[in-house]
């Protein structure tokens, strides 16, 4: 395993993009909003196999958790930021996740699979165009090239995508020829859903925790690639574990993590705190959609403090 240290960096600029490691200090995040969602039954798309399988969650509980959700990052010291609501055409804006990432000092806005999904990123451009001219930091993936940020993972150096049913093998070359400077590109396949659990993103089957922890699912994996066991100490997710979506936690730093409040996740977030210690917070209604915290969440700006 490769030996990493902690120093503290540089300050940075509010409006700076910056994502090297998944749980590197979390600074600034974009959060599902509730507001907008299912306002017209005609633009309703039911996008996964969790939408087609249970009732839509009521407004109510989804503002209220995620309202849970914004206070606890805040009272973590990290600045929160909401899309705002694109209107009548997209209904959906519960999972920032998938619609961009950071990747490094720039931020990559995603190509859709889902064509209620396609305008979501609206709701963003307020938040992510910064006019510095210098610098092109926003990246367009070409046409062909279908990227969803919860394909996307970066730590320690590397950027493991997931192709999936919304990622594909363009979203690998253009990442490489983007980004394959700086670090290392490691594709990783997942297992086609079975009817009891949906390997819907590469987060809904591994998740890098602490500072050399990952959560994993293997059985959503195709095959596990060996830089995985080389590079973490794997913590193994059960189907049943998998489909509460245990794997998707929000790192705030690799002391801290946010995790579902769950019985199905009571298991994993024991294992959880042998490593760091775990904020629990009731997270029901989002799931229901088929995301969970990791999904809700978008972080613009991680205070890089692992180097190798
Ligand atoms: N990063 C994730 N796992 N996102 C889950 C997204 C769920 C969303 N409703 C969809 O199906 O597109």
């Amino acid at each position: 395993m490769r030996k990493y240290f902690y120093r503290s960096f540089k300050k940075m600029t509010a409006t700076e993009f910056c994502c090297h490691n998944e749980s590197d200090v979390l600074r600034r995040v974009i959060i599902g909003s509730w507001e907008g969602y299912r306002q017209s039954e005609f633009y309703i798309e039911k996008v996964n196999a969790v939408q087609e399988q249970m009732a839509a969650p009521a407004r109510d509980l989804l503002k209220d958790e995620l309202e849970g959700f914004k206070s606890v990052l805040e009272s973590m010291g990290v600045e929160v930021l909401v899309p705002r609501p694109v209107g009548k055409i997209v209904y959906d804006q519960l999972t920032p996740r998938d619609i961009g990432v950071v990747i490094g000092d720039r931020f990559v806005l995603c190509n859709m699979r889902k064509q209620s999904r396609r305008y979501e990123c609206v709701g963003i451009f307020d938040l992510i165009m910064h006019y510095d001219l210098s610098e092109p930091n926003i990246l367009i993936p070409p046409a062909d090239c279908f990227i969803e940020g919860g394909d996307v993972i970066v730590d320690k150096q590397t950027i493991y995508i997931g192709i999936s049913e919304r990622t594909n093998r363009q979203a690998v070359e253009f990442i490489r020829k983007n980004f394959g400077d700086r670090f290392r590109v490691v594709p990783i396949t997942l297992a086609a859903s079975t009817e009891e659990n949906l390997y819907l993103h590469l987060d809904c089957v591994f998740n890098p925790v602490g500072k050399r922890h990952a959560l994993i699912h293997a059985p959503g994996i195709q095959e596990v690639p060996a830089q995985l066991s080389g590079d973490y100490e794997l913590i193994e997710i059960s189907a049943a574990e998998q489909a509460a979506l245990c794997t998707n936690v929000l790192s705030l730093s690799h002391e801290v993590v946010i995790s579902r409040d769950h019985d199905e996740c009571a298991r994993v977030n024991a294992e959880l705190r042998k490593i760091c210690s775990v904020i629990e917070l009731p997270f029901n209604a989002v799931p229901l959609t088929g995301g969970s915290l990791r999904c809700s969440s978008l972080p613009l700006q991680r205070k890089k403090i692992l180097t190798a």
